[in-house]
């Protein structure tokens, strides 16, 4: 049986649109190319495409500065047909059926909904289709977006368990500062760890039709890294540079897989849900959770905040309100807040196997 190596490619408006707002058809062709090379060396990929807005807005001649949300909406509605028209008659030209796939923050965060994504997902890529993949752009808004498709990309690269995700941009990687303010930045060729430090180099966006710039895509990288994923950040002018990444050269900037990585479960408790409210643990607590990888108890509950029910993810956070960590409580906010009136020592809270401890649950370090 042939086992296929699964690999993850967003590419950012930026790479995908030219300075009047169209489609780029030549890099698009190219990009098609490419992904019938990965196929041939036995990957199976799975596109995460920005360009929708951007492509919209050249389309209707509308000015981004002036826009509503709503607006935005609309120009996703009408460039996201435009961006799909087009792949499917590039990749169709060389054999590829390709299907869309359109996912909200909201969508992931729900578990019932994020195992439908996973299943369709599998269904597609197990039937040689080629999933292209954006958010919702028409019904997304404020809280429940993502925004940019770097987390989005990071989400979808844990959801189908790939090997690697590539970031194509419009710059060749991440540089020690941002290169449009400093002449001297020296591109990053490797990355171990997505800290503090790493974190200061990166500036948001370089181009109109961007979002998020740098910041994201390291977010994304960390995201990735967690999940057990290794990230190349480079530039998408070129995209036949997709297969030699694949085939292991070093190109751009890579980010590389933790040692110690989230398992599936462990990946969406930290990254794709979304707690429904938050409990402050004792300082006991909090240094048995960090330290001694346990189980959180009742007794090491002060306070519970927001109304869930049991089975929800909550957020665990120190007396400062620092949050130290994500779980699925087993119990409701109501019967918590009645235990911890009535200390029952011993009553578990949360399972140490569905408890998360992170030092940031969105990616950035900072
Ligand atoms: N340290 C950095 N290294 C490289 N690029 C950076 C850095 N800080 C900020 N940037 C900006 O990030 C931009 C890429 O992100 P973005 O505009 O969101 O593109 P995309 O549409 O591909 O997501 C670059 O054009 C660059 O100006
Ligand atoms: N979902 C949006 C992506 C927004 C965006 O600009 O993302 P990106 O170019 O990846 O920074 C779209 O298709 O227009």
């Amino acid at each position: 049986m042939e086992i296929h190596k699964r690999i993850v490619i967003k590419i950012g408006s930026s790479s995908l649109t030219n300075p009047s707002g169209q489609l780029d058809g030549g890099r698009m062709q190219q990009l098609a190319e490419a992904v019938i090379q990965l196929y041939q060396n036995n990957w199976q990929p799975v596109l995460v495409s920005s360009g929708a807005v951007a492509a919209g807005l050249g389309h209707l001649g509308w000015n981004r500065a002036s826009l509503t949300m709503p607006e935005r909406q609309a120009a996703a509605a009408v460039g996201q047909g435009l961006l799909m028209e087009k792949y499917n008659e590039f990749f169709l030209a060389r054999g590829i059926r390709v299907g869309q796939v359109l996912l909200t923050k909201e969508d992931l965060a729900d578990r019932r909904r994020y195992i439908n994504a996973r299943n369709t997902l599998n269904a597609l890529l197990g039937n040689q289709v080629l999933p292209i993949v954006n958010e919702n752009d028409t019904v997304a808004f404020a809280e429940i977006r993502f925004g940019d498709n770097d987390t989005l990309s990071a989400l979808v690269a844990g959801l189908v368990e790939a090997e690697l995700l590539i970031i194509l941009t419009d710059i060749d990687g991440l540089y020690s500062s941002d290169p449009r303010k400093d002449p001297k930045a020296q591109l990053i060729p490797v990355v171990q760890q997505v800290d503090e430090k790493i974190a200061r180099a990166a500036g948001g966006s370089g181009s109109p039709v961007g979002t998020g710039g740098m910041r994201t895509k390291l977010a994304a990288a960390r995201i990735a890294a967690r999940s057990g994923i290794r990230t190349v950040v480079t530039s998408g002018k070129n995209p036949e540079i997709l297969v030699s990444i694949a085939a292991g050269k070093p190109r751009g900037t890579s980010f590389e897989p933790s040692v110690n990585c989230l398992k599936s479960r462990k990946q969406w408790i930290a990254f794709g849900s979304v707690p429904r409210g938050t409990v402050t643990v004792d300082g006991g607590a909090a240094k048995a959770l960090l330290a001694g990888n346990k189980s959180l108890l009742a007794v090491g509950v002060m306070d519970v905040a927001g109304n869930f029910s049991a089975g929800n993810v909550v957020a665990v956070a120190d007396a400062n309100g620092v949050e130290l960590a994500r779980g699925i409580s087993n119990l409701s906010a109501e019967d918590l807040r009645l235990i911890i009136k009535n200390p029952q020592r011993g009553l578990e809270v949360i399972n140490r196997d569905w408890l998360v401890c992170e030092r940031s649950f969105s990616g950035c370090p900072m």
